[in-house]
């Protein structure tokens, strides 16, 4: 089963992805941007107050074609629950909102076309959990340290994330992010059993498509 955190930077998403090692010690824990020269190329991109952003987009994208291949597939073919810090809404909200803003690039809905990009490749998660914290509380938390960790940026972005609930509400559980964080991590840990409690026998290799 494939379980995803999403949410804005500082929603505490990390913290928990850490706390659930010791809950699910035989699972594979993963994250996005990952540690490939893939994801390097996307760290050298998100310092770069210039890059493009059709060209960041792809960046991402790679890392994340790559991620599916050496990571995920594999782990999903094993039957391991798999979980990642971060995944494809990262991108569907996150460039969403950057192509939504961006001079030069005349696309009609910029989410909608970032989610086509992955449809012929990706894998969608059986369960994602999104991090529901307001943009000020999270620019906050977060230390506004990258172009996109400022409170308008991350309102345009949030809007997005509440887009692609609204798209596919099963397959979302929101928590609200502003609970300490032994709360968070219950209410995570909740989600994710009751999601492994459905998923027994639905889909006994685990592939999650
Ligand atoms: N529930 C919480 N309440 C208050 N602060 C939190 C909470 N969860 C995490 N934090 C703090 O907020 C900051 C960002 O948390 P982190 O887990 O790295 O978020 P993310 O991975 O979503 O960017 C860290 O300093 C962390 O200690
Ligand atoms: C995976 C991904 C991350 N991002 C952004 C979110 C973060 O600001 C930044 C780095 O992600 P990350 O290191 O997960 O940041 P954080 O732990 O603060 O949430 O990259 C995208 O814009 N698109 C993506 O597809």
């Amino acid at each position: 089963m494939l379980a995803t955190l999403e949410g804005l930077d500082g929603s505490g998403k990390t913290t928990v992805w850490e706390a659930l090692h010791e809950r699910y010690p035989d699972a594979t824990f993963t994250r996005e941007p990952t540690n490939s020269w893939y994801g390097d190329a996307v760290y050298r991109s998100i310092e770069d107050d210039e890059a493009d952003p059709l060209a960041e987009l792809f960046l991402y994208t790679a890392d994340h074609a790559d991620h599916l291949s050496r990571v995920i597939e594999p782990a999903l073919e094993r039957g391991d629950l798999v979980v990642s810090d971060r995944y494809s809404d990262s991108r569907f909200a996150y460039q969403g909102a950057t192509l939504a803003a961006a001079e030069g690039h005349d696309l009609a809905d910029p989410l909608e076309y970032v989610v086509d990009v992955h449809e012929p490749f990706s894998i969608t998660p059986d369960l994602t959990i999104y991090f529901d914290l307001d943009p000020e509380t999270a620019a906050e938390r977060a230390g506004a340290t990258n172009k996109f960790e400022h409170a308008d940026y991350l309102a345009d972005v949030r809007a997005n994330y509440e887009r692609l609930l609204e798209r596919e509400p099963d397959r979302f559980a929101r928590v609200n992010a502003t609970q300490d964080p032994d709360a968070v991590l219950e209410a995570v840990a909740d989600a994710l059993e009751r999601t492994l409690a459905g998923s027994d026998g639905r889909d006994a290799a685990g592939t999650g498509r």
